[in-house]
C-alpha cells in the first residue's frame, strides 16, 4: 500500500486505524485531497498559486453541489412525472431533434423479436464489417478457429467504424443491451448485442435500397468461405454449446461395400439438391437415416463422413439431459440449417424399446395405438415416444430445411415400428461385420496394400467368422516402426483363428447342450414310456383277472 503525505505529516497507515465507516472515510479522503492540493504537491513544480488553487477548489465545491442538485431534481422528477405526459414530451423533443439533426440510425438486433436463433443480417453484417473495416477500429473481438489457423476479428462492444459506400460515408457501431433485471451475473444468453448504421438522411434511400443488400449478400459470401462447421451438443440448460468440427472420416476412409457405398452417396447427394422437389411434393425438407449393427461396424465414423461430405454441422443430440417435449421442441427450433441431428444408440436414448402395449396383431396402423402415454421415465426424463415422433415427422419437424436427422443403434429389434418407419426414418443402413470387400478398403488405408498373398487367407478366414472393422483395423495398425504390412497381416490372421476358435469352441458348447438337452427328453420320455407300459401291464392283469 503507498503511504499519503498529509499537511500532518501522517501517513495512510495512520487513516486505517480511524476508520469507522465509509462516511468518516469520504470526509478524511475528501480533507486528504484538499491538504495535498491545498499544499502544492511536493514532487511537481509549482503549476498555479495556493490562493489560486484555493479559489479552484471553491469552484469545484459549488460545481459539485450545484450537481448534487440537479441529480436531485431530476430524481424527483422522474419519479413523479406522469409517464404518458413525459412520452408525449419525449416524443416532441426526439422530433425537434430530427429536424435539426440531419442523420438516420437504423439498428440490426442479434435476435428478432421472439426468435432463438441469431438473425442472419446480424450475423452477416458481423462478417461483412469484420472483413471491410475492421482495420478502422480500435478495440476488436477475435475469435481464434481451427486450432488458431484462423482467427476472425470482429468489433469490439462500443466501438465504432466508417465505411465508404459509393462516395458516401456510412457510420457502424456495435453496443449491447445489458438485462435490467437485477443477475448476479450476465452470461453470454442475456446480452442483447446490436449493430446500429448512422448516415445522412438523404442517403437514405441510396442505403435501404442497395448498401444493405450489398452488405448482407457479402456478408454471406465471407461466411460462406470461411465457414466453420460445427459440432454442437445439448448442455444442462437447454443450450446447444458447440466446438469447431473437424474429423478426418470420410466415405473414402470409410470401409464398406463399395456398392452400398454409392448408394448412399447418390442419396445424399439428391437429398441436397432436391429443395424445389420437398417443396413441390408437400415435405419439409428433411430426411431420417437409421444406422444399426454391432458395435465397430463405423455407424459414428459414417455420420462424421456425411458430414464432411455435405459440409453440414452436426448436432448431437443427447436426449436423457432433456426434462420434456419442449425441451426437445426448443433445441429443434434452435438447430441451424444444412445440419444433422443425431440420436446415437437411441435404444438406450431413453425407454423407446417396446414400451407401447403389446398390439393386437390385427390393428392396422401402428400410428393409431395411443401415443400419448408416457414411457417409463428414467429419472426425470419426460420425453415421450409421440414428442420424439413429432420432433422427427410432426409439425415440428418442418422449422427449418435441408436437415438431416440420423439414428444410430446396435439393437434395431428393439425400436418400436413407428419410429422406424418409411417417412421417419427413410433409408435403413445396415453396417455390418467386416466382409473381404471392406477388409481390402482398410488394408488400403492402413497399409497402402492392394493385393498380397496372404489376402486369400484372410478372406476365407473373414468368412467363417464375424469381426467388426474395428477390430480388423485395429490388427492392421502397425504397432511399432518396426513393423511391417506382412507383421500386420499375419497378426488379423491370428486374431482371425483366435476368433474362429471361438465360434468353433461356442457352436461345441451350443451343440453339447444341445444333445444334453436332447438326451434328457428322450430319457424322459423312455422313463414316461416305461411307466405307461408298466401301467399297461398292471391293468391288462386287472382286467384279466377280472375276465374269469
Ligand atoms: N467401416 C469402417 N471403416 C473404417 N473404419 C471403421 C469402420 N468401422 C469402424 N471403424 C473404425 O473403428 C472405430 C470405431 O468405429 P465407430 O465408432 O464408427 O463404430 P460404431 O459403429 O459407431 O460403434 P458403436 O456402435 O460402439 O458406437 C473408429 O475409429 C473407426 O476408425
Ligand atoms: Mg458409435
Amino acid at each position: 500500500m503507498g503511504s499519503f503525505c498529509d499537511s500532518r505529516g501522517g501517513t495512510f497507515t495512520e487513516y486505517n486505524e480511524d476508520i469507522k465507516s465509509t462516511r468518516v472515510l469520504y470526509s478524511l479522503l475528501y480533507k486528504g485531497l484538499r491538504d495535498v492540493v491545498k499544499n502544492q504537491v511536493k514532487f511537481t513544480k509549482t503549476i498555479y498559486s495556493t490562493k489560486e488553487v484555493s479559489e479552484i477548489v471553491g469552484d469545484m465545491t459549488q460545481l459539485g453541489s450545484m450537481m448534487a442538485g440537479v441529480m436531485f431534481v431530476f430524481a424527483i422528477f422522474q419519479q413523479w412525472f406522469p409517464e404518458e405526459l413525459g412520452n408525449h414530451i419525449e416524443s416532441y423533443f426526439q422530433r425537434l431533434v430530427g429536424f435539426v439533426y440531419p442523420y438516420i440510425t437504423i439498428i440490426f438486433p442479434e435476435y428478432q423479436v421472439d426468435e432463438y436463433e441469431r438473425s442472419v443480417a446480424y450475423m452477416a453484417i458481423e462478417r461483412y464489417l469484420s472483413a471491410h473495416s475492421s482495420n478502422g477500429a480500435k478495440r476488436l473481438k477475435a475469435n481464434v478457429f481451427e486450432g488458431g489457423k484462423s482467427v476472425f476479428l470482429s468489433m469490439d462492444d462500443d466501438e465504432e467504424v466508417i465505411d465508404e459506400f459509393k462516395g458516401i460515408n456510412i457510420r457502424w457501431s456495435s453496443s449491447k443491451i445489458i438485462p435490467q433485471q437485477k443477475v448476479l451475473y450476465t452470461s453470454h444468453d442475456d446480452e442483447k448485442r446490436y449493430f446500429r448504421l448512422t448516415c445522412h438522411r438523404k442517403h437514405r434511400d441510396l442505403i435501404t435500397k442497395h448498401y444493405l443488400h450489398h452488405v448482407i449478400d457479402e456478408g454471406k459470401a465471407i461466411a460462406a468461405q470461411t465457414r466453420q462447421r460445427k459440432l454442437y451438443t445439448n448442455n444442462k440448460r437447454n443450450h446447444w454449446s458447440h466446438i469447431v468440427f473437424e474429423h478426418p472420416s470420410t466415405f473414402d476412409t470409410l470401409a464398406m461395400d463399395p456398392k452400398m457405398k454409392n448408394e448412399i452417396l447418390n442419396d445424399l447427394m439428391t437429398f441436397s439438391k432436391s429443395k424445389d422437389y420437398y417443396k413441390k411434393v408437400g415435405k419439409s425438407w428433411k430426411r431420417g437415416y437409421l444406422l444399426y449393427g454391432p458395435p465397430g461396424t463405423g455407424k459414428s465414423s459414417m455420420i462424421a463422413a456425411m458430414a464432411n461430405f455435405l459440409e453440414y454441422d452436426i448436432y448431437d443430440l443427447e436426449l436423457t439431459s432433456l426434462q420434456d417435449n419442449t425441451d426437445l421442441r426448443k433445441l429443434l427450433i434452435h438447430t441451424s440449417s444444412q445440419s444433422i441431428i443425431v440420436i446415437e444408440d437411441i435404444d438406450c436414448s431413453i425407454d423407446l424399446t417396446g414400451q407401447r402395449k403389446e398390439k393386437k396383431e390385427d390393428s392396422k396402423d401402428q400410428d393409431l395405438i395411443p401415443k400419448k402415454e408416457k414411457i417409463k421415465k428414467k429419472k426425470g426424463n419426460e420425453v415421450t415416444l409421440s414428442g420424439l415422433l413429432n420432433f422427427i415427422d410432426g409439425l415440428w419437424s418442418a422449422c427449418g430445411s435441408e436437415r438431416l436427422i440420423v439414428f444410430t443403434t446396435n439393437h434395431i429389434e428393439k425400436l418400436d415400428p413407428a419410429l422406424i418407419r418409411r417417412g421417419r426414418m427413410d433409408k435403413h443402413i445396415e453396417m455390418s461385420y467386416c466382409c473381404y470387400e471392406t477388409f481390402k478398403v482398410l488394408a488400403k488405408n492402413y497399409l497402402d496394400l492392394e493385393s498380397h498373398e496372404l489376402f486369400a487367407t484372410i478372406s476365407q478366414l473373414l468368412e467363417e467368422t464375424n469381426m467388426s472393422p474395428a477390430d480388423v483395423a485395429e490388427n492392421l495398425m502397425p504397432k511399432s516402426a518396426q513393423e511391417n504390412a506382412e507383421n500386420c497381416l499375419n497378426s488379423l490372421i491370428k486374431s482371425l483363428e483366435n476368433a474362429k476358435q471361438e465360434v468353433t469352441l461356442k457352436a461345441a458348447g451350443e451343440a453339447y447342450k444341445m444333445s444334453e438337452r436332447t438326451s434328457e427328453t428322450i430319457q424322459d420320455s423312455d422313463e414316461s414310456s416305461d411307466a405307461e407300459s408298466n401301467n399297461g401291464e398292471s391293468s391288462d392283469a386287472e382286467s384279466f383277472d377280472s375276465d374269469h
